[in-house]
């Protein structure tokens, strides 16, 4: 399309900073993988001061040292294997690369473990259970965490009647009942709250969709001419301050231009509104298909429209005008006048460097008033 005229301005991009750097390569600098990776840590760090306090009861003789010392490392491991599978991107093969569901079984499993080895002190284990079935609600569908929380009933209910049975002493069969109940009621709440979270998500989902979509409306208003389709006059006064500013940095020169359609009137005077709308429509896509993808048009007001016509070498800068006219001559622009054909004229003049916007704009207004003058359908430049 011949409105493209926009190009990357050279702002130098600073280095990142030392503490970024760290960031990217610990978390890498995909906004994905780095949410997933930072959950994880989250996790680890809930996990590492678990471990501390476990090698602390050990030390102190609280529980058995040995058990917990086979917990804590499977822990570690099982942290350790995550981060590597995340952070190499084996992730991105698997249909849910958060890997929510296989990390939330495999912390309920470890949580599971340490209860059947922290003798005393196992109840202390059971927010864990909670905390983990939390960290899955945010991201995991409603039925992956139903099925999260039946496995944990499952798993925890298989080792309180274990534990009950093999060391009654710490793990008294009334006290587990007990706990088995209130974790059943608990996580029975969790999997009720996963659905309302579920459909707040949808809910936010589909309108932060509606706000983009209407977005890009309003800056397509905001830009664009509703009837053609082409940039607004706002819009090309912006693009020629662009191509001005660039030009003052050694960019290219270029010509502005004004095109104003002939005896318009008469054409929504006898065929009326419907048609003259149809025919700028009708222009408008001529100009588009028939200019330079470098040119750029616009809707300058009514049936008059701006041009930007870098320069590219020598040769007149009407080339492309005249072909606009040769294609009008010969095309239909309104399907119930198939005989109405548009002609214009133009006034042309060759930016100035540090000439102020509309002094060029007011000269290729005096050249187009020169085109009209002198009999209509021609190019003036001045
Ligand atoms: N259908 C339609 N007509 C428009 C639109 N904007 C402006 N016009 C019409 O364009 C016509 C311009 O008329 P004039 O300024 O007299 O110009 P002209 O008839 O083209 O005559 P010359 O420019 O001297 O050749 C007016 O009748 C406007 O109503 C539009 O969006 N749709």
């Amino acid at each position: 399309m011949p409105t493209k005229l926009a190009a990357l301005s050279s702002t130098p991009v600073s280095a990142p900073a030392p503490h970024s750097r760290l960031a990217d390569l610990l978390l890498t600098s995909d906004p994905r993988q780095r949410r997933c990776l930072t959950v994880l840590l989250l996790a680890s760090l809930v996990t590492a001061i678990g471990i501390a306090l476990c090698i602390a009861g050990a030390v102190l003789d609280v529980f058995p040292g040995r058990d917990v010392a086979v917990v804590a490392v499977l822990a570690a491991a099982t942290m350790a294997t995550f981060f590597v599978i995340i952070r190499s991107g084996v992730n991105q093969r698997f249909a849910d690369p958060t890997l929510a569901y296989p990390q939330i079984i495999a912390a309920q499993s470890l949580v599971a473990a340490g209860y059947a080895a922290l003798g005393p002190v196992h109840t202390a284990t059971l927010p864990l259970l909670v905390l983990v079935m939390t960290f899955g609600m945010f991201t995991m569908r409603a039925a992956a965490v139903r099925a999260a929380c039946i496995y944990t009933l499952v798993a925890i209910g298989a080792v309180m009647l274990w534990r009950s049975r093999t060391d009654p002493a710490h793990y008294p069969p009334l006290l587990e009942c007990f706990n088995f109940v209130m974790t059943a009621t608990v996580l029975a709440a969790i999997a009720q709250l996963s659905n309302h979270l579920v459909s707040l998500r949808a809910r936010l989902k589909s309108q932060r969709l509606a706000l983009e979509d209407a977005l890009a409306q309003i800056r397509e208003l905001a830009t664009h001419d509703e009837l053609t389709g082409l940039p607004n006059r706002r819009h090309m006064l912006d693009l020629l301050n662009e191509h001005a500013q660039r030009r003052t940095r050694g960019g290219q020169r270029f010509y502005v231009g004004l095109i104003d359609l002939d005896h318009f009137k008469a054409i929504n005077d006898s065929y009326g509104h419907c048609v003259g709308d149809e025919a700028l429509r009708g222009f408008a896509q001529q100009a588009q298909a028939v200019l330079r993808t470098t040119d750029a048009i616009g809707r300058w007001g009514g049936e008059e429209f701006l041009l930007i016509l870098p320069e590219n070498g020598p040769g007149e800068p009407t080339v492309g005008i005249e072909r606009l006219r040769a294609a009008l001559a010969d095309t239909a622009v309104s399907s119930s006048v198939p005989q109405l054909r548009l002609r214009f004229s133009a006034g042309l003049t060759r930016v100035r460097d540090g000439e102020p916007i509309g002094q060029v704009i007011e000269r290729a207004d005096h050249a187009l008033y020169t085109a009209k003058s002198a009999g209509r359908g021609r190019a003036v430049l001045l």
